[in-house]
């Protein structure tokens, strides 16, 4: 039995060991290791990581009471070196400490810039984008039997919609590699990084990680700072993307009624643009290769998946936004893949408030809340014995949606500090899909290749993505020209 300084009793959980606590037990793939772990010690499990004591969250009913009955206590965020390097400080969104400054800037974007209405207003883009540019290049890969790298195309488009939607620029005038320096913030963000766990250790960066922080921010200021003096510049200001709803903002107090009067400052504004760029870049590219993954590997799947899109579409045109409604088996599909496959497998790490009792256990302030939403989806317990198996008939007669109300399924999170770009990211990882399968067959390469076959071998970081990339030969399915 673990105590707590105070004496209280901790949730149970494995043996520690000096100076490194259970670091050593989460291997490459912790969303596993500690999935097996809870499997012995229980849904509420308390390890140690480092000096840092953390809960381990494992079942849907656990989920709740720490999302839903306590969700205030548990609506900070842990203050990590990742957070002080690539957030400005904590000047973001997404590792803010919850607070008035948080609500604040949590107002700001839900309202200002991930709103349903914004994200509608990049409809067009999204068009051009997704059904010209990635259709278009496909059906010329199809033409000539070329083989193509799904996930870089998935990739691409991603980022070309965001690059657009945010800071206005198409990708092919931008001479910095976004998209790697995304990825790289993602994987330090991700990274079980001694310098948070055993600080004596921090300063020798044994890792190499605080090197590698200290480069990706200050490339990545370099960039921001670029584009925020080219839109200053831009005479002919017009309000077309996130930063020109950000920029007149600058100096204006973020909310006049708030006791706690914060002035929004140019840092504010790039904290907030590379919140938006590195979660926008990665998670929808994420969740769309594993959908089309799934969907590879079971072609009953992918074909019901055709028919319903062939029913509502119709084979002489491709896939519009508004055609997204009416796709009920595409919405289960999507519930199925993000159960096997939540992109933010430990969602967000979490931080106690006040120390509180949760089922008879003592929750110490300032220990890390870890929600493993990947356990949660893959337990036979919730889920039944098939859970393995991608079925998203499952969906029919359980009535679960993505919005954080159900805890079995919690991809976007719960509570205030919930996903709040669940409505744009869904919006776009959805119609890229559609698109990819209502416009083509795809054939497995090397020829021959069976689908149960298809690598699913993951990579973890905050996210975790596909290891290794896609590699499919697309043919074209629709009538003649169809746009
Ligand atoms: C399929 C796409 C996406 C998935 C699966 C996803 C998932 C998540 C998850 C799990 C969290 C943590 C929630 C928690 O701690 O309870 C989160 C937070 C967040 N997401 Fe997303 N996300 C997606 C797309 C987006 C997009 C497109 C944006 C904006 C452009 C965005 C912006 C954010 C922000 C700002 C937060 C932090 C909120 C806060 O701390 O208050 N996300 N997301």
């Amino acid at each position: 039995q673990k105590h707590s300084k105070n004496g209280g009793k901790l949730p149970p959980g494995p043996p520690s060991i000096p100076i490194i606590g259970n670091l050593h037990q989460l291997g490459t793939l912790p969303h596993r290791s500690l999935q097996k772990l809870a499997q012995k010690y229980g849904p509420i499990m308390s390890i140690r990581l480092g000096t840092v004591t953390s809960i381990v969250v494992s079942s849907p009913q656990a989920a709740e009471q720490f999302l839903k009955t306590h969700d205030t206590n548990f609506a900070s965020r842990p203050k990590i070196q990742a957070s002080d390097y690539m957030s400005y400080g904590t000047k973001g969104l997404v590792f803010a400490e919850y607070g008035p400054y948080w609500r604040n800037i949590r107002k700001l974007c839900t309202l200002q810039l991930l709103s349903s209405s914004k994200a509608e207003s990049f409809a067009g883009l999204r068009r051009e984008e997704i059904g010209v540019s990635l259709v278009e290049s496909l059906k010329m890969s199809a033409a000539t039997g070329e083989v193509v790298d799904l996930s870089q195309k998935i990739g691409e488009v991603v980022e070309d919609i965001s690059t657009r939607m945010i800071l206005g620029r198409s990708k092919d005038d931008d001479r910095y590699d976004l998209k790697g320096l995304a990825e790289e913030v993602l994987t330090l963000a991700g990274a079980f990084n001694f310098a948070d766990y055993v600080p004596f250790l921090g300063a020798l960066d044994l890792q190499g990680l605080t090197r590698r922080m200290k480069k990706a921010s200050k490339h990545f200021d370099q960039v921001l700072e670029k584009i925020i003096v080219e839109h200053e510049q831009d005479i002919n200001h017009q309000h077309r993307d996130l930063v020109d709803v950000l920029l007149p903002l600058i100096n204006q107090p973020m909310n006049p009624q708030d006791d706690h009067i914060y002035v929004i400052d140019r840092t504010n504004i790039k904290a907030i643009l590379l919140d938006l760029i590195i979660a926008s870049f990665d998670a929808a590219t994420t969740a769309t290769e594993w959908t089309i993954s799934e969907l590879l590997r079971n072609p009953r799947v992918m074909k019901k998946l055709q028919e319903e899109l062939q029913s509502v579409v119709g084979m002489d045109r491709i896939v519009d936004e508004k055609d997204l409604v009416k796709l009920g088996y595409l919405n289960m599909v999507m519930k199925e893949s993000l159960r096997l496959h939540p992109v933010v497998p430990f969602l967000i790490p979490r931080e106690c408030m006040e120390g509180i009792t949760i089922g008879g256990y003592y929750i110490p302030k300032k220990s890390r809340i870890m929600v493993n939403t990947w356990a949660i989806g893959h337990d036979q317990n919730v889920w039944s014995n098939n859970v393995e198996e991608f079925f998203p008939e499952r969906f029919i007669e359980r009535n679960i949606d993505l919005r954080g109300h159900d805890f079995e399924l919690l991809p976007f999170g719960s509570g205030r500090r919930m996903c709040p770009g669940l409505h744009l990211g869904l919006t776009t990882v959805r119609l890229v899909l559609a698109q990819l399968v209502h416009c083509f067959d795809w054939k497995l390469i090397p020829h021959g290749t069976r689908p149960k076959d298809i690598d699913m071998t993951e990579i973890f970081g905050l996210s975790v993505p596909r290891a290794n990339h896609l590699l499919v030969k697309p043919v074209h399915r629709l009538l003649g020209q169809s746009m």
